[in-house]
């Protein structure tokens, strides 16, 4: 008798503790939000919560909008002219509109491009970029972030011998985790990426998946692909887009199994796109 009573309290603490972990806290949450290319509108009322460091893949047909959105986290099409938005995005409480320090935000909220984007400089200075541009001179101080943002890009070992050799010398995989170091360096909460694999072979394109997985601990993630097992692999949770609207937002293992809404379901089977 006793021995039942004691398992059941067991059992008790071992849920409560279990439902503590799985509760992540809202890292983004989007409101009714509408953006408009001059007269054509491309999102259409998209209404979304991400969780904290989870891995949030977007997915759907080419122009429905994946990229747009994504650029809306971190404020990019305020650089293309006619867009127009309106709507809600909160990011740890604030209205990233609201707010007329986008650079600030830009470091908060962090990208990763489809094609890496290095400048033409050492490896050392891609990466020191940003901090540098942030005042830090202290050469001990940049060799510090160099190094701890290539190791975390799992990069380190394979060019800590050529820190000084030009980074577009690298391959194309290697330059887009030098990317993930570049913005990794800039110590962001949020790392957009924006099909960061398609122009990748799929050796270059495991590695930076590997990377994805364990960046999460420390980063809240975004991805556009195109690709549906990069997305069952890497990702927590799925949004399925279509023609400008979330259309089905949920766990990756649902979406990919037992999507709700007809037309997921059809996407995820091949069936168009
Ligand atoms: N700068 C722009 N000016 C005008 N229209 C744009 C612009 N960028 C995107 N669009 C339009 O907005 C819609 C959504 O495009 P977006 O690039 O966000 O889609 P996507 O789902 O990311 O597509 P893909 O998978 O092909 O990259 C499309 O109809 C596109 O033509």
């Amino acid at each position: 008798m006793a021995t039942s009573v004691i398992e059941h309290k067991e059992t008790r603490k071992n849920t409560a503790t279990f439902k503590n972990t799985s509760e992540k806290k809202t890292k983004i949450s989007v409101h009714n939000l509408n953006l408009f290319y001059g007269e054509k509108q491309a999102l259409f009322d998209v209404s979304i919560n991400i969780k904290e460091k989870e891995v949030t893949a977007l997915i759907g047909p080419s122009g429905c909008g994946k990229s747009t959105f994504l650029r809306t986290l971190n404020r990019m099409n305020d650089l293309i002219d006619g867009v127009n938005i309106n709507g809600k995005i909160v990011i740890d409480g604030e209205d990233i509109y609201d707010s007329n320090d986008v650079i600030k935000l830009r470091t908060k909220v962090g990208m990763v491009f489809q094609k890496p984007n290095l400048f033409p400089m050492s490896i050392f200075d891609n990466v020191a970029y940003g901090p540098r541009m942030q005042g830090i001179k202290n050469r001990a101080e940049l060799n510090r972030i160099v190094e701890e943002s290539l190791r975390g890009a799992a990069i380190w070992d394979e060019v800590k011998d050529r820190l000084k050799s030009s980074a577009l010398g690298l391959s194309g995989g290697q330059q887009q985790r030098v990317c993930i170091a570049r913005a990794i360096a800039m110590k962001p909460d949020v790392i957009l990426m924006d099909e960061p694999t398609s122009a990748l072979d799929p050796i270059s394109t495991l590695k930076v998946e590997e990377l994805i997985a364990a960046m999460k601990n420390n980063f809240t993630i975004v991805i556009v692909t195109h690709n549906m097992q990069q997305a069952a692999r890497v990702s927590d949770k799925t949004a399925f887009f279509l023609n400008g609207e979330i259309i089905e937002f949920d766990e990756t293992s649902k979406i990919f199994s037992m999507p709700s809404d007809q037309r997921t379901e059809d996407y995820v089977t091949g069936r168009f796109g």
